[in-house]
């Protein structure tokens, strides 16, 4: 019976704690380095590579050998979209759960969206926020802030962003006012982060639950119809094209349509980025009939041939990378009729594993695939990490590639389990994740 371990970040690791990692297989993304060989840490990367690493054997001044025979020692996965909800539901989740759940899905850094209860549109609560997570991580949390305090005017972006704030969102809701995503925009392409949109109009989805389509009709219940997304996706392009230094990001994307716009504008030079959850790569409308709420999140599940665009969008580039859209219910906000549940569900866990099927099944080169969980998301972010490269910090994920398990959802660190993926036989798994040369997670 594998054993899972935890330990916080808070109290960091002994200054100067020396780990040397042996035998392993490398992959760092960016470079393409794939090789067999050894790596020295404290909290950044000391010495990289080669078997010459310890040829003449482990010196002893390393305070402990992690031997990776048989594994993959890859940089910790950056997700760029999880909600912790705290402050105000940590009845579904709070930072220390979201961390514990992100620490056994190979994740050592996220970034926390702001539709918090009050929502993080201040600096007072971007602190607090902060502490929170200084106080009770077990990995990196970076934030974004929200753009408007309830949709109608905009935060102190420029003090937010003073305040730790990555980048602006309104998830959980668009910005629906073109006159203030207009300003956004405009802000934050002069204080040089992102705006990243919750890409819906609220006028074509108004009341709709899952995708607008075979399903609905036979379920009979209001749809989503996909072009809510797209139309978004368009305005904003619109908005953006002619601010310069101007960033925007698409979260979750889920519909074709919305990919052909991204394409479109990404030729004509504009800086527009997406993520894709794996929900979206993974699963279909259809699976909502076995899965009922379990499989509602917003945007919904799409059909097939969005799904099989997902897939070639990450092939091609014109997706940037992967982020899980990590949203705990508890029981009481899902176990309820389709129309009526909470939209979301949780990523962190599964998030590897579903990735790797990109791999395994959709012959996506690996290095690519795991770019997506890396050095993509974490340029996006502009946070310099996610690289095994001498001087960076030693945040490592350790991968069995082989390692075949059925996902048991009452195993979640996360306080949620409210995930479509329960019973499903995945292959790839986290078996030790490190924050800035300190193990945060071990599997056993
Ligand atoms: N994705 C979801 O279905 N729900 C998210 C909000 C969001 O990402 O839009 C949540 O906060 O629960
Ligand atoms: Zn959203
Ligand atoms: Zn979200």
């Amino acid at each position: 019976m594998l054993q899972q371990s935890w330990s916080l970040l808070e109290n960091g690791q002994k200054e100067g704690y020396k780990v040397a990692y042996t035998n392993a297989r490398i992959i760092d993304p960016e470079s393409k380095l794939d090789i067999y060989g050894s790596l020295l840490t404290d909290s950044k990367v000391i010495a990289d590579f080669g078997e010459s690493l310890f040829a003449g054997g482990v010196p002893s001044s390393v305070d402990e050998v992690i031997d990776c025979n048989g594994l993959v020692l890859m940089p910790g996965i950056v997700d760029i979209h999880v909600h912790f909800r705290e402050p105000g539901q940590e009845y579904k989740e709070t930072i220390y759960t979201g961390s514990r759940s992100a620490a056994a899905g190979g994740v050592t850094t996220v970034v926390c969206q702001p539709n918090t209860v009050p929502p993080i549109d201040s600096v007072i609560l971007a602190k607090y926020l902060k502490y929170r997570a200084f106080e009770t991580s077990h990995v990196n949390v970076e934030f974004y802030a929200a753009i408007t305090k309830s949709g109608n005017k905009l935060t102190e972006m420029a003090l937010l962003k003073e305040a730790g704030a990555v980048g602006f969102t309104d998830d959980g809701l668009p910005v629906m006012n073109a006159h203030i995503m207009r300003q956004a925009l405009k802000y934050s392409s002069m204080l040089n982060v992102p705006i990243a949109q919750h890409a819906e109009d609220l006028n074509l989805s108004a009341g709709g639950c899952i995708n607008e389509g075979i399903v609905s009709e036979e379920l009979g219940v209001t749809g989503i119809p996909s072009v809510s997304e797209a139309v978004m996706v368009n305005r904003d392009i619109l908005l953006m094209q002619d601010i310069a230094n101007v960033h925007y990001h698409v979260l979750h994307v889920s519909s074709k349509d919305s990919l052909r716009a991204i394409a479109d504008a990404k030729k004509r030079g504009i800086n527009i980025t997406c993520e894709v959850a794996p929900h979206h790569f993974t699963l279909t409308e259809n699976d909502v009939r076995e899965h009922n709420s379990m499989a509602k999140m917003n945007p919904p599940l799409r059909s097939e041939e969005d799904r099989l665009a997902m897939i070639e969008g990450l092939r091609s580039g014109i997706i940037d990378c992967i982020a899980t859209d990590h949203a705990p219910h508890d029981v009481g906000s899902k176990d309820l009729p389709l129309g009526d549940s909470a939209f979301g569900i949780v990523g962190l866990e599964t998030l590897l594993p579903l990735t790797l099927e990109l791999y395994y099944n959709q012959n996506l080169d690996l290095s690519d695939v795991l770019g997506k969980l890396t050095y993509k998301p974490a340029d996006i972010i502009h946070v310099p990490r996610a690289r095994i490269r001498k001087n960076f910090v030693a945040d490592l994920t350790l991968v069995d590639l082989e390692h075949s398990w059925e996902v048991d959802i009452s195993k979640f660190a996360s306080k949620s389990k409210n995930s479509p993926f329960s019973k499903r036989i995945v292959k790839g798994r986290a078996v030790r994740t490190v924050v800035s040369g300190k193990t945060v997670y071990v599997l056993r």
